[in-house]
C-alpha cells in the first residue's frame, strides 16, 4: 500500500502525520516500526493519525503511536504537530480545536504568532493511576535504579513520567539509566524518565528518555510532568521556561486539581509517500 504523510517536528521530536480522515489506515505495531524506522522507514520518534471524531462536541479523533510500535495515551509536541497539521491541511477553519486522545478530549490552539498553547489537562498524582507500585503518595519517592537508587516524582499527564532532580543534564546517565527507569518493575506499563536541572524558579533544563522511543529532543509531556514535580518540590514557580536540546517550551500551572498548560512551536518539514507492506 501507498502511505501519504506530513513529517513534522516540535522541538525536535519528530513525527510522521497520516491524515485519516477520509479513510481508514490499518496500522499494525510492525508497520509502526517499519514507518518509524530511521534506516529503511521514513523516521520518527512518533506516528501521529489524525481521524473523524467518534464522539459529539469533538472536531478530530488523533492516535499516538511510539517508534517501537505501542500505541499511547498522550503526546505534548504531537499535539502542537495536530493542530498545525489540521490547519494547513485545510480540514478545518478554526484555529482551536477539539481532539479526543486516548487520555481524553484537549484543544489545542494555533495562535496568531504560529505557536501552539495546550491545555494539556489535570496531572494525576494517584500512584494507582499512574500507574506506579508504591504504597506511598510521597512527592518524591527512592527509586532504585541499578546499582544506586534515585529521588523521583511520579505524575501522569494521560501518559506515565518518572522525573528526577540532577545538577548537570549533559553529565546526567539518560541512556543507560533512562533504559532502566523505563522498564522499572514499579512502573507496569512502563514509563518516561525525566532529568531536570534547576536553573532558576522560573527556568530548567531537561532531557527525557521516552517510553518505546529513547531519548528524544523535546518531550511536550515531559516538560508538563518537569513542571509539575519541580513546583511541587518547592523548587519551581509558574511559569516556567523549559528548555530542551531541540528548543523552549513555556508550562504555567496555577497547582493541584488544575490544568497545565504547554506553549511551543510545530513545524511541518516535508510531505513524502512510502510503499508499505
Ligand atoms: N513516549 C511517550 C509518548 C510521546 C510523548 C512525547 N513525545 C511528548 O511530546 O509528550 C509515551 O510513551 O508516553
Amino acid at each position: 500500500m501507498k502511505l501519504r504523510f506530513t513529517k513534522m517536528h516540535g522541538l525536535g521530536n519528530d513525527f510522521v502525520v497520516i491524515d485519516a480522515t477520509h479513510a481508514p489506515v490499518e496500522l499494525t505495531p510492525p508497520r509502526v516500526r517499519a514507518i518509524a524506522d530511521r534506516h529503511f522507514g521514513v523516521g520518527c520518534d512518533q506516528l501521529l493519525v489524525v481521524e473523524p471524531a467518534s464522539q459529539p462536541g469533538v472536531d478530530f479523533r488523533y492516535r499516538i503511536f511510539n517508534a517501537d510500535g505501542g500505541e499511547v495515551e498522550q503526546c505534548g509536541n504531537g499535539a502542537r504537530c495536530f493542530v498545525r497539521f489540521v490547519h494547513d491541511k485545510g480540514l478545518s477553519g478554526k484555529r482551536e480545536i477539539r481532539v479526543e486522545t486516548r487520555s481524553g478530549v484537549i484543544a489545542p490552539r494555533l495562535r496568531e504568532d504560529g505557536l501552539v498553547t495546550v491545555d494539556m489537562g489535570v496531572p494525576e498524582l494517584a500512584p494507582a493511576r499512574i500507574p506506579f507500585l508504591s504504597d506511598s503518595d510521597a512527592v518524591v519517592q527512592p527509586l532504585p535504579v541499578g546499582e544506586v537508587t534515585v529521588a523521583i516524582t511520579a505524575v501522569s499527564m494521560g501518559n506515565p513520567h518518572a522525573v528526577q532532580v540532577v545538577a548537570d543534564v549533559d553529565a546526567a546517565p539518560v541512556a543507560e539509566q533512562g533504559a532502566l527507569i523505563e522498564r522499572h518493575q514499579r512502573f507496569p506499563a512502563r514509563v518516561n524518565a525525566g532529568f531536570m536541572q534547576v536553573l532558576e524558579p522560573h527556568r530548567v533544563r531537561l532531557r527525557v528518555f521516552e517510553r518505546g522511543a529513547g531519548e528524544t529532543l523535546a518531550c511536550g509531556t515531559g516538560a508538563c510532568a518537569a513542571v509539575v514535580a519541580g513546583m511541587l518540590r518547592g523548587l519551581l514557580e509558574s511559569p516556567v521556561r523549559v528548555e530542551t536540546r531541540g528548543g523552549e517550551l513555556e508550562i504555567a500551572w496555577a497547582g493541584p486539581d488544575t490544568p497545565v498548560l504547554m506553549t511551543g512551536p510545530a513545524v511541518s518539514v516535508f510531505e513524502g509517500e512510502m510503499e508499505l507492506e
